[in-house]
């Protein structure tokens, strides 16, 4: 069934697990992530962020946005498991609105460049309309280093609990993105991976929110390795190691935003493949090695998430 992200994520901070949000821009990777969970009869949040819904759309975000919720919906209402779509890393306020009037289940809006006071401001406009059309919201304090969707994050700058609090009660988010030491992309880390728990378990205490972690992904090194046994260059790639996403979720986050590890499946399989098979030119084909590898990442997310059989 199609749902509210927010009854998804209100049921796994109750019952302290995790819930993978899987980042799409086609329909191969939301099939891919589809046959993993429901292998594992798991909840599934499946996210755009605003370069997919241009992508989809051919520049028409509303396009895009419309393109997305008819394949996901209209396929959750035809499957026994929860699927929830989620804008990611909303930023832009008319593909925000377009997401909303499209029929995401819930939004993302980033304003965590902005300081506290017009993040606060901001996220509060948002949260009013979305929550007049029925769509709950996720929003962001602190900052992740690497590039933060198209924003140069300089270096990690952690979560404030004390603002987290006020945040929280003041926006009235429905769940909740601190950043606590993490970066997107697939050079996470450049020696030790380390994530500030204390400060995660302080956030969890004073907002009783469900909380997200972004930049999640454990770049797995299977796939690194095959990926560069077929002419990738993945060198110095470090990701999220299972036992620390463990304690994240031990800790209190809730939705673990997964996209590098997604990429770098289907960019290991999409090789092996084409490597070894000179004859196909049936995409259904050629890219079903590559599919396999993501719904098996899938599957051991949410293996390490807890998700599994909590329909
Ligand atoms: O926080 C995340 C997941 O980040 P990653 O999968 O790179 O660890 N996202 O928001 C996904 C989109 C940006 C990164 O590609
Ligand atoms: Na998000
Ligand atoms: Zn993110």
């Amino acid at each position: 069934a199609y749902v509210d992200t927010k009854d998804i994520l209100d049921k796994a901070s109750e019952g302290y697990y995790g819930v993978a949000a899987f980042n799409i821009n086609n329909m191969e990777f939301f099939h891919a992530i589809l046959e993993g969970a429901l292998e594992k009869k798991s909840p599934l949040i499946i996210e755009t962020s605003e370069g997919a819904i241009k992508y989809a759309g051919m520049n028409d975000p509303y396009r895009g946005a419309r393109f997305f919720v008819n394949m996901i919906k209209d396929m959750a209402n035809t499957v026994d498991i929860p699927i929830a779509l989620h804008l990611d890393h909303g930023n832009n306020f008319d593909i925000i609105m377009a997401a909303i009037k499209a029929g995401y289940s819930s939004v993302m809006i980033d304003a965590s460049h902005e300081v506290f006071e017009e993040n606060m401001r901001i996220t509060k406009d948002i949260v009013r309309i979305a929550h007049a059309a029925g769509v709950s919201v996720e929003a962001e304090l602190g900052q992740l280093s690497g590039i933060e969707d198209n924003v140069e994050a300089a270096e990690n700058v952690l979560v404030n609990v004390d603002e987290a609090k006020e945040f929280c009660e003041t926006t009235e988010v429905d769940f909740f993105a601190p950043a606590i030491g993490t970066s997107h992309g697939a050079f996470k880390f450049k020696g030790e991976a380390k994530l500030d728990y204390d400060r995660l378990k302080k956030v969890k205490e004073v907002t009783g929110k469900p909380l997200v972690l972004h930049g999640a992904s454990s770049v797995v090194q299977e796939y690194v390795k095959i990926a560069e046994e077929y002419g990738a260059d993945f060198g110095g790639s470090k990701g999220v190691p299972a036992d620390v996403l463990k304690q994240t979720v031990e800790y209190g986050i809730n939705k673990v935003n997964t996209d590098t590890d997604l990429r770098i499946a289907y960019v290991a399989g999409l090789r092996e493949f084409l490597a070894h098979d000179a004859k196909q030119f049936d995409p259904r084909k050629y890219q079903r090695k590559a599919m396999d590898y993501v719904k098996k990442v899938v599957m051991e997310r949410i293996d390490i998430l807890g998700s599994a059989n909590k329909i």
